[in-house]
């Protein structure tokens, strides 16, 4: 059979009635639908579903609403008092039926989203052999990577369009999680879900599991990852190739998003194979992209354009290197060159500023500032590099908790009226600031974002919004415009217009804020995907047909209308 003539997973169909309405198929029968959560209704299924499915007498007898069934569960949830238990309730809910954990998720983003995804994601991903359950995602370790094309065959889902995997060495802020990763690939496609609108069963967790360098993860009885150090060089990226190899060959349509990479590792990785298989890597490209995204909109409300701002990166894994990167493109999309970038953007690492003297890893040497730029600096810490190049911007993607320091913030409060200060790194510990003090010690005139979620902060007497310049503002739209254009592709040029786009969309709807609220992650994403597929027609990489001849009106409509929403479909046999 070709792809085509599979169904869409192993257990069920969807097909289309004459109505024009949606139903599913059922490829299995009586109480093992209740145990498959891309089918499972619970109270849900009709009477008429119960006696056609051959689930009379199984089930509780009142049949319930979708809605009612939400209200039950929501007050399950509220009365949970710890986020990690939370956490587990959702995932375990999604892990029965996935239709009622989006039904319930969509309807409390703001809420759940710091539960389901940063921070407390993070402590998943710690704990993640403690509260592992169901055989959600895929796994390639070092003991199947041989049999990976026969480990593809057994994922029951025969049309994935989104993958997000993980080789799990630099989690968030908080390093080499060995196998706890997949928390991560299964949180960011949560995302993908209530925020991107790609159905359930079109997306796929992956983990890498090459290994950890954790002595105590490998000393650990209940760690359930492979337990040996992980796999470098040659022998890394042959098992990288045998995975893309066996994923292109069993889901050709599939993206992948490359996510949490450490830092050598997450530039080969992208440039070895995103013109095999369309992909992004989302530390890079993502977190490159939404961070440009908010300082464009901090510099509307200085009144100001990115060519005023002097920009200072510290830190320099993928995240740094992106966020520089994308910064220097919004500057050479303002008419500057090369050399007066340089005097705009200066990158740190753990050892200081990026000179071109500097003994380094090959990718950060495109990071490097000419060394005779720093003549007359006190020097190349944090603090000098500020005061020397008269920084008005402070991006932190350290990792370093508390990093920015009172004198630090306020020697950037030195050089403009108004500084941004984006204390980036996650999870909510690794925050380079906290907001409040950022705001005292400014006097209430910083422009801050974080990268976690924190509450508004009050200072003389005014309120002011914290907005999250995470890339969850960014890989949702950029994923689900990549797959209904059907690239071959996801350029850099896709990528900054949904830097652009989101930076557009707030200024619309919030033209006093950096970022949209979270409440409006799947607005903001359709907006992005909209501003990705007119740039994938114009870099000639969208093979959909469809997208071709659409206006912009046509094409937001065609977005919204391919958006999955979380309802219960009928189940019909043929
Ligand atoms: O997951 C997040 O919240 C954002 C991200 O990619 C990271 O911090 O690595
Ligand atoms: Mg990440």
């Amino acid at each position: 059979m070709s792809a085509r003539d599979l169904p869409l997973t192993d257990h069920y169909d969807v097909k289309r009635g004459e109505d024009g309405h949606r139903y599913l198929v059922p490829l299995i029968r009586g109480f093992n639908l209740t145990r498959i959560p891309l089918l499972n209704k619970g109270t849900a299924f009709t009477a008429e579903e119960r006696d056609l499915l051959g689930l009379d007498g199984l089930l509780a007898p009142q049949v319930d609403s979708l809605e009612v069934l939400v209200e039950r569960l929501y007050a399950e949830y509220a009365a949970l008092d710890d986020p990690m238990r939370k956490h587990t309730f959702l995932r375990n809910l999604q892990d029965r039926t996935e239709v009622q954990f989006y039904a319930l998720l969509s309807r409390h983003v703001e809420e759940m989203l710091p539960i389901v995804y940063t921070p407390t994601v993070g402590e998943a991903v710690k704990r993640f052999s403690q509260i592992y359950r169901y055989p959600r995602g895929l796994t390639i370790s070092t003991q199947n990577v041989a049999r990976a094309r026969r480990a593809l065959a057994n994922v029951p889902l025969n049309d994935v369009r989104i993958i997000v995997a993980t080789d799990s060495s630099a989690i968030l802020g908080i390093g080499d999680q060995g196998f706890g990763g997949m928390a991560i690939s299964i949180g960011k496609l949560s995302l993908y879900t209530v925020a991107g609108g790609v159905g359930p069963d079109k997306t796929l967790p992956v983990e890498l599991d090459v290994g950890t360098t954790r002595q105590d993860l490998r000393d650990d009885p209940h760690y359930l990852g492979v337990k040996h150090d992980r796999l470098t060089g040659e022998a890394y990226l042959q098992f990288m190739d045998t995975f893309v190899e066996a994923t292109l060959q069993r889901y050709p349509k599939a993206i992948i998003q490359w996510e949490d990479f450490a830092k050598d590792a997450a530039f080969d990785v992208l440039r070895r194979y995103r013109r095999v298989v369309p992909s992004f890597n989302d530390d890079i490209q993502g977190t490159g992209a939404v961070v440009l995204a908010g300082v464009l909109n901090g510099c509307r409300v200085k009144g100001e354009r990115l060519s005023d701002q002097v920009v200072v990166v510290h830190g320099a894994g993928a995240g740094g290197a992106g966020v520089a990167a994308a910064i220097r493109e919004g500057l050479r999309r303002e008419g500057l060159d090369d050399e007066a970038i340089a005097r705009r953007v200066f990158v740190l690492d753990s050892r200081g500023l990026l000179t071109d003297d500097r003994d380094m890893e090959p990718y950060k040497r495109d990071l490097a500032t000419p060394k005779g730029l720093t003549d007359g600096w006190a020097g190349t810490d944090l603090l000098s590099v500020i005061q020397g190049a008269r920084a008005t911007v402070l991006l932190g993607l350290s990792g370093q908790g508390g990093i920015f320091s009172e004198d630090m913030v306020r020697a950037a409060a030195a050089n403009t009226e108004r500084p941004m200060v984006f204390p980036l790194s996650n999870p909510t510990a690794n925050t380079e600031a906290l907001p409040e003090d950022v705001l005292r010690w400014t006097d209430g005139r910083a422009l801050v974002a974080t990268g976690s979620p924190f509450p508004p902060v009050t200072h003389g007497g005014q309120t002011y919004e914290i907005g999250q310049g995470n890339n969850a503002f960014i890989f949702p739209g950029l994923g689900f415009g990549a797959i209904l254009a059907r690239v071959r592709e996801v350029t850099d040029g896709m990528v900054t217009e949904a830097a652009y786009a989101l930076a557009a969309y707030t200024e619309e709807h919030h033209p006093q804020r950096l970022y949209p609220p979270v409440t409006e992650l799947s607005r903001a994403s359709v907006a992005v995907a909209v501003a990705v597929i007119r740039q994938a027609l114009a870099d000639g990489v969208a093979t959909e047909f469809e997208v071709r001849r659409l206006s912009d009106d046509e094409l937001r409509a065609f977005v919204e209308r391919k958006f999955w929403q979380p309802k219960h479909l009928p189940f019909r046999l043929e």
